[in-house]
């Protein structure tokens, strides 16, 4: 397997050192994360994966700043985070309960740019081109409880997109999508990160999604989670449901990062 931890041809833009997260203190302190180095570089596609309750959520608030860590740090381009940075967009599993359902899909793709001082009316202006880019042309009026789940994923995905932002993070966030639609999300998100050259970092437990989705996988260990391994998938840019799902590679990685996984809950069970 090829294992990688740079690629000095693309610049970092989000450095983690040494982070480690622990919840409480005393004889309930709960140590989840512990000194979690990684370069996630400009236009990438990370994955992380790790056994059930490793730390992968965790993890993803501390990079986002929703939660500080205990100690380390992220900087995102070369600048420390102190608090939630308006150059991270965040795309949650339940798109119940991030859509406000009392607001339309236009007033909630919107949202996020009111809040930033723009007035409605220009809000509202952006949002029918980025409709038409996640495939719902035409939706902007309709509440989100009117649309089926993959629709109110594509609208909570265009809300995280109005921004603009350089960081797309996102936590399990096909988890609660049927499985036809789950890849039709992938192709979404993939093409999306490639059109805007942005850089995702996405948490999943399916690991076929893992190794179609990402450039490189990382793999947390557990109790407390380490950065176990980093792999590069070497897929290529183009991705094909049928066609990359059927190559060899595919099936390497899957059974690689599967037993990794495994080796990692293993490991965890034994230091509880
Ligand atoms: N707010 C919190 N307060 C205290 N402990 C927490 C909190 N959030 C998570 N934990 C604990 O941290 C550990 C890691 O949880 P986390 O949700 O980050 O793992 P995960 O890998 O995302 O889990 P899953 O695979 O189930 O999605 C668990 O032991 C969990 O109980």
């Amino acid at each position: 397997m090829n294992l990688t931890e740079n690629d000095p041809a693309r610049p970092v833009r989000l450095a983690v050192r040494g982070l480690s997260k622990t919840y409480g203190s005393g004889s309930t302190a709960n140590r989840v994360l512990v000194d979690i180095t990684l370069d996630v570089h400009q236009g990438e596609f990370i994955c992380l994966v790790g056994p059930s309750g490793a730390g992968k959520t965790t993890l993803l608030r501390c990079l986002t700043s929703l939660m500080p860590p205990t100690s380390g740090t992220v900087a995102l381009d070369g600048k420390v985070l102190n608090g939630p940075s308006e150059h991270i967009s965040i795309v949650f599993q339940e798109y119940t309960r991030s859509l406000l359902p009392w607001m339309t899909v236009e007033a909630n793709i919107a949202l996020p740019l009111q809040a930033r001082g723009m007035s409605r009316k220009e809000a509202v202006a952006q949002v029918e081109p980025l409709l038409r880019s996640v495939g719902l042309p035409g939706t902007g009026r309709k509440y989100p409880w009117q649309l089926s789940g993959g629709m109110q994923q594509r609208v909570a995905i265009a809300r995280a997109l109005i921004t603009e932002p350089e960081v797309l993070v996102m936590d399990e966030p096909f988890a609660s999508i049927d499985a036809q639609t789950r890849l039709e999300l992938e192709d979404l998100t993939r093409t999306l990160q490639q059109e805007r050259n942005m850089t995702v970092v996405l948490v999943t437990h399916d690991i076929d999604e893992a190794v179609y989705l990402a450039d490189r996988i990382v793999v947390l260990s557990k109790n407390p989670a380490t950065v176990q391994e980093i792999v590069d998938v070497g897929l290529g840019d183009t991705r094909d449901q049928i066609t990359t799902r059927e190559d060899h590679r595919f099936a390497e990685l899957r059974s690689h990062i599967l037993g990794q996984i495994r080796a990692a809950q293993i490991r965890g069970a034994v230091r509880v």
